[in-house]
């Protein structure tokens, strides 16, 4: 037996599905998963001493590749301080200067844990400042755990058949209100249906949860001024997307201004983190100035700003994106290249530094198109990869990640085995 499959065998007693956060499992496409010791650069290490090529980075948050020297050095430098005061500390302040030097949206800001945190936060805040209950959110779009919005939920909710968990209160969702990505006429009818009672839009601008999938054009504009129009909050989701696609998110590529933002991944250099802020007379609700009660034992947590301040400023120094793109584009052109010469159907929806490689005839723009992907294909293409040593999510239906340190050897040797993988399906 292997370490990791001893390892695995050892978790499984214990842990549920062996994996403590279920997209890490690889039921959707065979076999069981690795374990990592180290992860450097582009590079995860196994516990059985296997280099892989990883385009999964950490689900997002590796920009700048694994356990980056500056990061590394800004966590050991914290940590001669403490691990956590219970108290305001100074690189909160920064923290929130640098986010809100980024998103000209944002005006006030408040730093949680998780992703999770920060949604479910951000959609009370909604809920409290509009003094209204129902929601509207988009199939496919993953938002983290929170009860609201584990309806037609994305990644591993969608991935192991459950994107509609069990466990929430049927009058809960009743509240939630699930309508179809990239269809203005639904939107539309979904406000219609529900005169006076939106609190908020909450959306993936940019779908990662999925596999990577892009609105059409003119679409969030759309769902910007019919949020104005209906006097509901729209909340821009870029866990994902934020620092990710540009300085600014998707909001700055589309030129659109949200009224409340939720960030994480980036944001905590590899450490846990999340951060939900907006416009400032919103986020003026928050206790303890207002009535909406939020918190957090270790909100702010001096490690994970130190290790989130030293991601952003290499983000403000390096300005990496338009080489993202030019690596992402490269393995696009590999993938699609092999697919044209295989006869192949395949779509490989791609911006900056996220991709899916979907095995359909048909450009993916929405959760049914994503659901008519050949996912058992998708397995084996995975499978393939893994054995020549790259690492892509273990999903159809997840975006992969590329971080800086992909650049050179381990794009090309990437694109090598990706195309010999398409080649022998
Ligand atoms: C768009 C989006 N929102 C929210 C979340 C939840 O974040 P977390 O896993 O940190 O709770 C994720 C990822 O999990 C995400 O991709
Ligand atoms: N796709 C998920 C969020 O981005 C992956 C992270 C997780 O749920 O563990």
């Amino acid at each position: 037996m292997s370490s990791s499959e001893s390892l695995f065998t050892r978790a499984l007693q214990l842990i549920p599905g062996g994996v403590n956060s279920p997209v890490r499992a690889f039921r959707s496409v065979g076999g069981s998963p690795f374990f990592v010791k180290a992860a450097h650069g582009a590079t995860l290490v196994t516990a059985d001493d296997r280099e892989l090529i990883d385009f999964v980075c950490t689900w997002g948050p590796a920009i700048h590749g694994h356990n980056h020297p500056r990061i590394k050095a800004a966590i050991a430098h914290a940590l001669e301080h403490g691990t956590s005061f219970g108290t305001p500390n100074p690189s909160e302040v920064e923290m929130a200067e640098l986010i809100v030097s980024f998103f000209p949206s944002i005006q006030k800001v408040r730093m949680c844990n998780s992703g999770t945190e920060a949604t479910m936060s951000a959609i009370r805040l909604a809920r409290g400042f509009t003094k209204r209950d129902k929601i509207i959110k988009f199939s496919g779009c993953y938002h983290g755990h929170s009860d609201s919005l584990l309806i037609k939920a994305g990644s591993g909710a969608l991935t192991h058949g459950n994107p509609d968990s069990a466990g929430i209160p049927a009058a809960f969702a009743a509240q939630t209100v699930v309508l179809p990505f990239n269809d203005p006429t639904a939107l539309d009818a979904g406000f219609a249906a529900n005169p006076g009672q939106i609190a908020c839009v909450i959306i993936e601008p940019y779908i990662g949860n999925t596999g990577f999938i892009q609105p059409d054009p003119g679409y969030l504009q759309h769902v910007r001024a019919a949020c104005t129009a209906h006097g509901a909050l729209l909340i821009f989701d870029e866990v994902m997307t934020g620092f990710r696609l540009a300085r600014g998110g998707v909001q700055e590529l589309e030129n659109i201004v949200p009224d409340l933002t939720t960030l994480g991944k980036i944001i905590g250099g590899g450490l846990p983190v999340g951060a939900f802020g907006g416009r400032a007379d919103i986020m003026n609700l928050i206790a303890p100035l207002g009535p909406v009660y939020q918190a957090g034992t270790l909100s702010g947590n001096p490690l994970a700003m130190a290790a989130g301040i030293a991601a952003l400023q290499l983000l403000d120094e390096l300005n990496p994106y338009a080489r993202l793109d030019a690596l992402g584009r490269q393995l696009r052109d590999a993938v699609l290249a092999a697919a044209r010469a295989k006869g192949l159907p395949v779509q490989v929806p791609q911006c900056g530094s996220m991709f899916t490689i979907f095995f359909a005839d048909q450009p993916v723009r929405d959760y049914d198109t994503a659901l008519r992907a050949d996912a058992t294909r998708f397995g084996q293409f995975f499978r393939a990869c893994l054995a020549g040593g790259v690492y892509l999510p273990p999903s159809a239906y997840e975006a992969g990640f590329i971080s800086t340190a992909h650049e050179g050897a381990a794009i090309d040797r990437a694109c090598t085995v990706l195309s010999r993988a398409i080649k022998e399906l």
